[in-house]
Protein backbone atom coordinates (compact mmCIF):
# COMPACT_ATOMS: atom_id res chain seq x y z
CA UNK A 1 0.00 0.00 0.00
CA UNK A 2 1.93 3.07 -1.08
CA UNK A 3 1.90 5.84 1.67
CA UNK A 4 -0.99 9.35 0.65
CA UNK A 5 -0.19 12.15 -0.56
CA UNK A 6 -0.12 15.19 2.42
CA UNK A 7 -0.94 17.26 -0.54
CA UNK A 8 -2.33 16.26 -3.71
CA UNK A 9 -2.82 18.45 -6.71
CA UNK A 10 -6.54 19.11 -5.68
CA UNK A 11 -9.04 19.93 -8.94
CA UNK A 12 -13.02 20.75 -8.08
CA UNK A 13 -14.92 20.13 -11.16
CA UNK A 14 -17.64 22.47 -10.63
CA UNK A 15 -21.11 22.98 -12.58
CA UNK A 16 -24.66 23.53 -13.07
CA UNK A 17 -26.74 20.02 -12.96
CA UNK A 18 -26.64 17.66 -16.24
CA UNK A 19 -23.42 20.17 -17.36
CA UNK A 20 -21.22 16.62 -17.17
CA UNK A 21 -19.09 16.32 -14.51
CA UNK A 22 -19.83 12.65 -14.15
CA UNK A 23 -18.14 12.38 -17.83
CA UNK A 24 -15.71 14.78 -17.25
CA UNK A 25 -14.60 12.59 -14.15
CA UNK A 26 -14.63 9.47 -16.15
CA UNK A 27 -12.90 10.58 -18.84
CA UNK A 28 -9.67 10.86 -16.33
CA UNK A 29 -9.91 7.23 -14.94
CA UNK A 30 -7.68 6.34 -17.41
CA UNK A 31 -4.95 7.23 -15.25
CA UNK A 32 -3.67 6.03 -12.24
CA UNK A 33 -1.92 8.95 -11.00
CA UNK A 34 -5.55 10.36 -10.39
CA UNK A 35 -8.02 9.98 -7.42
CA UNK A 36 -11.81 10.42 -8.65
CA UNK A 37 -14.31 11.63 -5.83
CA UNK A 38 -17.58 11.49 -7.42
CA UNK A 39 -20.61 13.32 -5.79
CA UNK A 40 -21.87 11.08 -3.13
CA UNK A 41 -25.23 11.17 -4.16
CA UNK A 42 -26.02 7.49 -3.35
CA UNK A 43 -25.23 8.50 0.29
CA UNK A 44 -27.77 11.24 -0.10
CA UNK A 45 -30.53 8.95 -1.77
CA UNK A 46 -30.09 6.44 1.42
CA UNK A 47 -29.35 7.81 4.71
CA UNK A 48 -30.67 5.12 6.88
CA UNK A 49 -33.18 4.18 4.52
CA UNK A 50 -34.32 8.18 4.21
CA UNK A 51 -33.99 9.32 0.66
CA UNK A 52 -33.06 13.15 1.34
CA UNK A 53 -32.63 14.38 -2.16
CA UNK A 54 -35.93 13.09 -2.96
CA UNK A 55 -37.36 14.25 0.47
CA UNK A 56 -35.82 17.79 -0.75
CA UNK A 57 -37.37 18.19 -4.47
CA UNK A 58 -40.55 17.04 -2.87
CA UNK A 59 -40.76 19.44 0.00
CA UNK A 60 -38.08 21.91 -0.42
CA UNK A 61 -39.05 24.14 2.55
CA UNK A 62 -39.14 20.86 4.87
CA UNK A 63 -36.29 19.53 3.94
CA UNK A 64 -33.30 21.89 2.16
CA UNK A 65 -31.77 22.61 5.52
CA UNK A 66 -31.54 18.52 6.51
CA UNK A 67 -30.78 18.06 3.12
CA UNK A 68 -27.91 20.36 2.74
CA UNK A 69 -26.79 20.24 6.71
CA UNK A 70 -26.11 16.41 5.18
CA UNK A 71 -24.36 17.29 1.80
CA UNK A 72 -21.96 19.36 3.87
CA UNK A 73 -20.72 16.42 5.80
CA UNK A 74 -20.61 14.30 2.60
CA UNK A 75 -18.27 16.86 0.96
CA UNK A 76 -16.31 17.84 3.84
CA UNK A 77 -15.62 14.02 3.74
CA UNK A 78 -14.53 13.98 0.41
CA UNK A 79 -12.32 17.11 1.08
CA UNK A 80 -10.36 15.39 3.98
CA UNK A 81 -9.92 11.82 2.52
CA UNK A 82 -6.38 10.36 2.54
CA UNK A 83 -5.60 10.52 -1.11
CA UNK A 84 -3.15 7.42 -2.52
CA UNK A 85 -2.33 9.78 -5.50
CA UNK A 86 -0.71 12.83 -6.51
CA UNK A 87 -3.68 14.54 -8.21
CA UNK A 88 -7.28 14.13 -6.81
CA UNK A 89 -10.22 15.62 -8.82
CA UNK A 90 -13.16 16.00 -6.57
CA UNK A 91 -16.65 16.63 -8.30
CA UNK A 92 -17.91 19.66 -6.60
CA UNK A 93 -17.13 21.16 -3.37
CA UNK A 94 -18.21 22.66 -0.03
CA UNK A 95 -17.55 25.94 -2.06
CA UNK A 96 -20.63 25.38 -4.53
CA UNK A 97 -22.19 24.23 -1.40
CA UNK A 98 -22.29 27.51 0.06
CA UNK A 99 -22.13 29.65 -2.82
CA UNK A 100 -24.76 28.26 -5.31
CA UNK A 101 -27.51 25.86 -3.78
CA UNK A 102 -27.03 27.12 0.07
CA UNK A 103 -27.19 30.79 -1.92
CA UNK A 104 -30.05 29.37 -4.26
CA UNK A 105 -32.13 28.20 -0.75
CA UNK A 106 -31.95 31.33 0.77
CA UNK A 107 -32.60 33.87 -1.80
CA UNK A 108 -35.48 32.28 -3.24
CA UNK A 109 -36.48 31.96 1.09
CA UNK A 110 -36.44 28.56 0.43
CA UNK A 111 -34.64 28.39 4.15
CA UNK A 112 -35.14 30.58 6.83
CA UNK A 113 -32.60 33.42 7.27
CA UNK A 114 -31.85 31.61 10.56
CA UNK A 115 -31.73 28.33 8.80
CA UNK A 116 -29.15 29.97 6.49
CA UNK A 117 -26.85 31.98 9.33
CA UNK A 118 -26.65 28.47 10.70
CA UNK A 119 -25.43 26.72 7.44
CA UNK A 120 -23.37 29.55 7.31
CA UNK A 121 -21.73 29.67 10.10
CA UNK A 122 -20.68 25.91 9.57
CA UNK A 123 -19.27 26.87 5.86
CA UNK A 124 -16.96 29.77 7.30
CA UNK A 125 -15.95 27.48 10.83
CA UNK A 126 -14.77 24.60 8.27
CA UNK A 127 -13.00 27.09 6.28
CA UNK A 128 -10.76 28.69 8.46
CA UNK A 129 -10.42 25.85 10.57
CA UNK A 130 -10.18 22.63 8.11
CA UNK A 131 -7.46 22.85 4.67
CA UNK A 132 -10.28 22.17 1.59
CA UNK A 133 -8.40 24.55 -0.58
CA UNK A 134 -8.49 23.56 -4.44
CA UNK A 135 -5.58 23.93 -6.74
CA UNK A 136 -7.75 24.27 -9.59
CA UNK A 137 -10.97 24.65 -10.49
CA UNK A 138 -12.30 23.49 -13.66
CA UNK A 139 -15.70 25.22 -14.87
CA UNK A 140 -18.34 23.17 -17.10
CA UNK A 141 -20.34 26.04 -18.57
CA UNK A 142 -23.37 25.42 -19.74
CA UNK A 143 -26.49 26.49 -21.12
CA UNK A 144 -29.54 26.77 -19.12
CA UNK A 145 -31.36 25.06 -21.70
CA UNK A 146 -29.25 22.70 -22.92
CA UNK A 147 -28.17 21.23 -19.65
CA UNK A 148 -32.24 21.07 -19.00
CA UNK A 149 -32.55 19.09 -22.31
CA UNK A 150 -29.78 16.81 -20.38
CA UNK A 151 -31.76 16.74 -17.20
CA UNK A 152 -34.82 15.53 -19.09
CA UNK A 153 -33.04 12.61 -21.29
CA UNK A 154 -30.72 11.29 -17.99
CA UNK A 155 -34.34 10.93 -16.03
CA UNK A 156 -33.10 10.75 -13.12
CA UNK A 157 -36.34 9.98 -10.90
CA UNK A 158 -35.85 12.89 -8.39
CA UNK A 159 -35.06 15.96 -10.62
CA UNK A 160 -38.06 15.34 -13.42
CA UNK A 161 -39.95 18.19 -11.54
CA UNK A 162 -37.09 20.41 -11.52
CA UNK A 163 -38.09 23.74 -13.38
CA UNK A 164 -36.00 25.54 -16.27
CA UNK A 165 -36.05 28.41 -14.16
CA UNK A 166 -34.21 26.71 -11.34
CA UNK A 167 -31.37 25.51 -13.68
CA UNK A 168 -31.01 29.27 -14.85
CA UNK A 169 -30.80 30.38 -11.72
CA UNK A 170 -28.00 27.78 -10.59
CA UNK A 171 -26.21 28.76 -13.77
CA UNK A 172 -25.98 32.67 -12.53
CA UNK A 173 -25.04 31.73 -9.36
CA UNK A 174 -22.15 29.63 -10.71
CA UNK A 175 -21.57 32.59 -12.70
CA UNK A 176 -21.31 34.65 -10.00
CA UNK A 177 -19.20 33.02 -8.13
CA UNK A 178 -16.56 31.59 -11.01
CA UNK A 179 -16.72 34.46 -13.16
CA UNK A 180 -17.74 37.25 -11.67
CA UNK A 181 -16.48 37.18 -8.35
CA UNK A 182 -19.11 38.45 -6.56
CA UNK A 183 -18.11 36.04 -2.91
CA UNK A 184 -14.36 37.93 -3.27
CA UNK A 185 -11.56 35.57 -4.35
CA UNK A 186 -12.06 32.29 -5.75
CA UNK A 187 -10.22 29.10 -3.78
CA UNK A 188 -7.94 28.63 -7.01
CA UNK A 189 -7.51 29.52 -10.74
CA UNK A 190 -10.64 28.50 -12.75
CA UNK A 191 -10.51 27.07 -16.18
CA UNK A 192 -13.60 27.79 -18.37
CA UNK A 193 -14.68 24.53 -20.52
CA UNK A 194 -17.50 24.69 -23.05
CA UNK A 195 -19.88 21.88 -21.79
CA UNK A 196 -22.35 22.67 -24.20
CA UNK A 197 -20.33 20.78 -26.99
CA UNK A 198 -22.12 17.28 -27.14
CA UNK A 199 -20.19 13.61 -26.33
CA UNK A 200 -18.23 13.06 -29.98
CA UNK A 201 -16.73 16.86 -29.36
CA UNK A 202 -16.31 17.20 -25.85
CA UNK A 203 -13.22 14.71 -25.64
CA UNK A 204 -11.12 17.70 -27.59
CA UNK A 205 -12.20 20.25 -24.95
CA UNK A 206 -11.36 17.76 -21.89
CA UNK A 207 -8.18 16.96 -23.56
CA UNK A 208 -7.48 21.38 -22.66
CA UNK A 209 -7.28 20.85 -19.35
CA UNK A 210 -5.61 17.48 -19.26
CA UNK A 211 -1.96 18.79 -19.95
CA UNK A 212 -2.42 21.02 -17.18
CA UNK A 213 -3.80 18.57 -14.93
CA UNK A 214 -1.48 15.65 -15.63
CA UNK A 215 1.46 18.04 -15.76
CA UNK A 216 0.98 18.79 -12.12
CA UNK A 217 1.09 15.22 -11.42
CA UNK A 218 4.36 15.14 -12.07
CA UNK A 219 5.63 18.44 -10.22
CA UNK A 220 3.80 17.06 -7.16
CA UNK A 221 5.73 13.77 -7.43
CA UNK A 222 8.87 15.47 -8.26
CA UNK A 223 8.43 17.58 -5.04
C1 LIG B 1 -22.43 20.52 -2.96
C2 LIG B 1 -23.81 20.23 -3.46
C3 LIG B 1 -24.11 19.34 -4.49
C4 LIG B 1 -25.52 19.38 -4.62
C5 LIG B 1 -26.40 18.72 -5.49
N1 LIG B 1 -27.72 18.99 -5.36
C6 LIG B 1 -28.67 18.24 -6.22
C7 LIG B 1 -28.57 18.65 -7.66
C8 LIG B 1 -28.84 17.36 -8.41
O1 LIG B 1 -30.23 17.17 -8.59
C9 LIG B 1 -28.34 16.26 -7.47
C10 LIG B 1 -26.98 15.70 -7.85
O2 LIG B 1 -26.07 16.70 -8.10
O3 LIG B 1 -28.26 16.87 -6.17
C11 LIG B 1 -28.22 19.89 -4.42
O4 LIG B 1 -29.44 20.11 -4.38
N2 LIG B 1 -27.38 20.53 -3.57
C12 LIG B 1 -26.03 20.29 -3.66
N3 LIG B 1 -24.98 20.79 -2.97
Amino acid sequence: MCSNITKPFTVFVEGNIGSGKTTFLEHFRQFEDITLLTEPVEEWRDLKGYNLLDLMYKDTAKWAMAFQSYVALTMLDMHRRPCPTPVKLMERSLFSARYCFVEHMMRSGTIHPAEFAVLDEWFRFIQHQIPIEADLIVYLKATPSRVYERIKKRARSEEQCVPLSYIEELHTLHEDWLINRIHGECPAPVLVLDADLDLSQITEEYKKSEHQILRKAVDVVMR
